[in-house]
């Protein structure tokens, strides 16, 4: 296994409109930000930390690590924070994680590096039975060139650059409860 170090990206620079437009990263679960719990639970698996937000920065730098927006604007979704990540990132090896899944798993990191090196492949993401959860991936910080011309041709869907690239599907089966996420306030009262 290679040792390359690895950036850890949070996804914060969603607008939030399922919750009724609210910077989801930023709502309280048992008394912390969304954000504190997911940033928590990445710390130990990266070497860095970077938050990626579109909405209220001077907050989400509270937290300790860079803060930077999407270079392409209007909230093109999460492929506009990878770029942005892919861009800012110190290490040779990216993940993200989205601010809206506070009890990702503790392994998330190491199973999707695994993957990664085993396979040779661009890019490892996470999948639990038949439901895939993109904005868990692992990549290389190399991709950046490839998905930059995919956004400049006007490529919004991260499926559709997933299928661009050679990538590894890597299970999660026994943890599919760690991927559960908060999209709405039903969804946040469920969990409190
Ligand atoms: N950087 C960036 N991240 C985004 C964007 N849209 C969504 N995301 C992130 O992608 C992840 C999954 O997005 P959603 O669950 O759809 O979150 P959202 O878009 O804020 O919420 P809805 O407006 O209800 O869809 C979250 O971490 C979001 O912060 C965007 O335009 N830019
Ligand atoms: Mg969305």
């Amino acid at each position: 296994m290679s040792d390359a170090k690895i950036s850890g990206v949070l996804l914060a620079g969603g607008q939030g409109r399922r919750m009724g437009g609210v910077d989801k990263g930023l709502v309280e679960l048992h008394g912390r930000p969304m954000a504190a719990h997911v940033l928590e639970r990445l710390a130990p698996q990266v070497d860095e930390l970077l938050i990626n937000a579109n909405q209220n920065a001077e907050r989400y730098a509270e937290f300790g690590h860079p803060v930077f927006p999407d270079e392409i604007g209007g909230f093109a979704g999460p492929l506009a924070g990878l770029h942005a990540a892919l861009t800012r990132a110190h290490h040779p090896l990216v993940v993200t994680v989205p601010c809206d899944s506070p009890f990702l798993p503790e392994d998330l990191v190491a199973r999707l590096h695994d993957s990664l090196q085993a396979a040779g492949a661009d890019l490892a993401v996470a999948k639990t039975f038949d439901q895939a959860h993109p904005v868990f991936c692992l990549c290389r910080r190399e991709v950046l060139s490839h998905l930059t011309a995919f956004l400049e041709s006007g490529g919004r869907k991260i499926d559709a650059w997933y299928s661009t690239l050679n990538i590894v599907e890597v299970c999660f089966d026994d943890q599919e409860a760690a991927f559960r996420n908060i999209n709405t306030r039903e969804d946040l009262s469920r969990e409190s």
